[in-house]
């Protein structure tokens, strides 16, 4: 039996200071006063973004000029079996002053410390994954740095032993089917069951990883190992829609 999938569309927006944006899911809709991530079902014949900009619109009177694709989801309710596309706002991407249209309550939330409650269930894995920083820093033998809202997190790991180890931090399984359509420099490691290692050899694969998960995106983020000699394309990958870049640094004190 076919199971139809409702598709949604949810926005993690972000402000200067890094936090990003919940909002209480109004009177009248399956699970009223639960928190999510703004957005809402996309209509017949329109665009996920247009999805998107219209529900922004709609609910908290901001406009949204670009959005990146990010982690998908998909989970069934009673109510319900949704497919959830979660899009990635930064500061400069949306603008307006933000009003409670739907009489729902709102509020910026640190990553890793989360102070309203109770969460939509789909989310979970979205709010822990938004607690990796998106840029780590470091050298195997001293593990990797990064901040996110909270405060640092470390982790180390051992490509040739296949091994990780982290504090602060968690990093599940992506979809195996997505892996297998990557460009392959180095194939990509399971880490101990908790995650994928990428390392990729020119831009251009990473272009291809980008391209790749636009199309069959995955449900927990890919951690992509910069080699020095990619290190300063870092600022221009988040645009791409990388989920996490690791790289080598001089200074790991
Ligand atoms: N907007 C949003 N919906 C989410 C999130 N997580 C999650 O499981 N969902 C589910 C809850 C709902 O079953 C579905 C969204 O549908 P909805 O009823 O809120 O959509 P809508 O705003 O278009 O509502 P309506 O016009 O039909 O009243 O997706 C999230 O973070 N944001």
């Amino acid at each position: 039996m076919s199971v139809k999938l409702t598709h949604v569309v949810a926005a993690v927006i972000l402000n200067e200071r890094g936090e990003f944006l919940l909002s209480s899911r109004p009177e009248g809709k399956a699970y009223a006063g639960f928190w999510e991530f703004a957005g809402g079902k996309v209509e017949a014949g329109e665009t996920e973004l247009a999805a998107l900009q219209r529900e922004l619109h709609e609910e908290l009177g901001i406009q949204i000029a670009a959005a990146t694709p990010w982690l998908t989801k998909t989970y069934r309710y009673e109510h319900a079996h949704v497919y959830l596309r979660f899009f990635r706002v930064l500061p400069q991407q949306w603008q307006g002053e933000i009003q409670c249209r739907e009489q729902q309550q709102y509020s910026w939330q640190q990553a890793g410390r989360f102070d309203v409650e109770p969460m939509l269930p789909a989310n979970g894995p979205i709010l822990r994954a938004l607690s990796l920083p998106w840029l780590l820093k470091g050298r195997p033998e001293s593990g990797w740095r990064g901040q996110n809202g909270v405060g640092e997190v470390w982790m180390a790991f051992d490509v040739a032993a296949d091994v990780v180890l982290h504090t602060n931090m968690h990093l599940p399984t992506v979809q195996t089917e997505t892996l297998h359509l990557l460009p392959w420099s180095v194939s990509a490691q399971e880490c101990a069951g908790d995650g994928w290692w990428w390392r990729p050899v020119a831009l251009s694969d990473i272009e291809t990883l980008c391209v790749q998960l636009r199309k069959r995106p995955v449900d927990m983020p890919m951690v992509v190992l910069l080699d020095e000699h990619l290190m300063n394309q870092a600022s221009i990958l988040q645009d791409l829609g990388v989920h996490v870049a690791v790289t080598m640094a001089e200074d790991t004190a």
